[in-house]
């Protein structure tokens, strides 16, 4: 483990009851003073993971670590950790000064050093001079710089933020996605952030985590997840995607919808079955016989910045372009793409598979209690 290692999970696995798995033998490392985010559609154990990092739950087997000490029992008021939620969480009946103030009350702070810190807090996420304002007086965008405040008051390590911009409309969310990576920037402490909206994932994160059924199915930077990205889940879910099946043929050469092209990948065996990923914005609309796809145009749309264009080649595979350029419906045209643009994945597991593996996690669990 490095030294900036503030967070580690080290094959965990959680189970409620007799339930099968949330989290299904999970290992991540978490760097100090990045934001990171948990991505992943609804039910997929971000929460999960939240929980048992602010330790409202324990591991069913695996050990957490935070600063190089395992922290499995060690109770949530005892973390240096403080979490955000969806709803706030702020009390109604306290004005904006004292839901701040509230943690450091407990602390039992002078109260000169409580009136420091909480003026500090409320200037950093710009609502100093709104101290005496009743919560009911404030808007949602700053009701959740009240929640905020609330946190980073408490000088935390880390901040766990689940779906803090969820309640809020989209012209609000997208000034909010800018002010919370400025914040954290400004206060260079951990931000671990959850939400199930890709294109905020992208915009906002160091490191992105894209989990599925209790797994981390990729992780890595915004653009090696979306250039790269490491299976049909992870490839459907950033972004859009053109996915077809292939065939590896050699180092940097692979086949599919019946040819052969040059690509940059690499490592897989010879004539392994594949799947490539072509993303929209990559293929370019070209003269018939200057492609190296040819495709029939199903439909168009206009989309603002660009058309998006449907089409189909002669296997019934259908073909995604976001281009300036218009095609006409019912016309055959070519399709061009640099051998960058070909991303070849492995084959992912089967669904049979995964619940193969999930079983022998279940076995697991029950052998060292909940
Ligand atoms: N206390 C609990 N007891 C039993 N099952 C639970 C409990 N908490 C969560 N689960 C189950 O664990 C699974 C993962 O839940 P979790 O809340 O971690 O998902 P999520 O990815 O955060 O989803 P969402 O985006 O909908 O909040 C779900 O199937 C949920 O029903």
């Amino acid at each position: 483990m490095t030294n900036d290692v503030i967070i580690q999970f080290k094959n965990v696995t959680k189970q409620y009851d007799n339930d099968p798995p949330v989290l299904g033998d999970v290992s991540f490392e978490i760097e100090r003073g990045k934001f990171y985010t948990l991505l992943g559609p609804s039910g997929c154990g971000k929460t999960t993971i939240l929980r048992l990092i602010a330790g409202f739950t324990e591991p069913s087997i695996g050990e957490i670590y935070f600063n190089n000490k395992n922290i499995n029992h060690v109770p949530a008021n005892k973390r240096q950790v403080n979490t955000v939620f969806q709803d706030y969480a702020l009390f109604p009946h306290l004005n904006v000064f004292e839901n701040v103030a509230f943690g450091l009350r407990i602390k039992k702070l002078k109260n000169a050093e409580i009136t420091a810190k909480v003026k500090e807090a409320l200037s950093f996420v710009n609502l100093a001079g709104y101290e005496n304002r009743e919560i009911r007086e404030m808007s949602g965008g700053q009701k959740q710089r009240v929640a905020i405040a609330r946190a980073i008051v408490n000088e935390p390590e880390v901040i766990l933020l689940d779906e803090p911009l969820s309640a809020l409309d989209l012209k609000l969310r997208t000034e909010m996605q800018y002010e919370l990576r400025e914040l954290q920037r400004r206060l260079g402490i951990t931000f671990i952030f959850v939400t199930h909206d890709q294109e905020e994932a992208l915009a906002m994160s160091d490191e992105i985590f894209v989990i599925n059924e209790g797994k981390i199915q990729q992780s890595g930077t915004p653009t090696d997840i979306y250039d790269e990205p490491i299976n049909r889940f992870v490839a459907d879910f950033i972004g859009e995607s053109n996915i077809v099946k292939g065939k590896m043929m050699n180092d940097y050469l692979v086949e599919f919808v019946g040819r052969e092209f040059e690509c940059v990948d690499k490592g897989f065996n010879e004539n392994e079955t594949v799947e490539i990923v072509i993303r929209p914005e990559d293929l370019e609309i070209t003269a018939l016989d200057r492609g190296k796809l040819q495709v029939k145009v199903d439909s168009q749309l206009f989309r603002g910045v660009h058309y998006e264009i449907c089409c189909y080649d002669k296997d019934g595979n259908e073909w995604l372009v976001h281009s300036t350029k218009k095609a006409a419906v019912d016309t055959e045209i070519g399709l061009y793409f640099d051998p960058e643009a070909i991303h070849v994945m492995r084959l992912g597991e089967t669904e049979e598979e995964f619940d193969r593996r999930l079983e022998t996690y279940v076995d697991g669990a029950s052998h060292h209690g909940k």
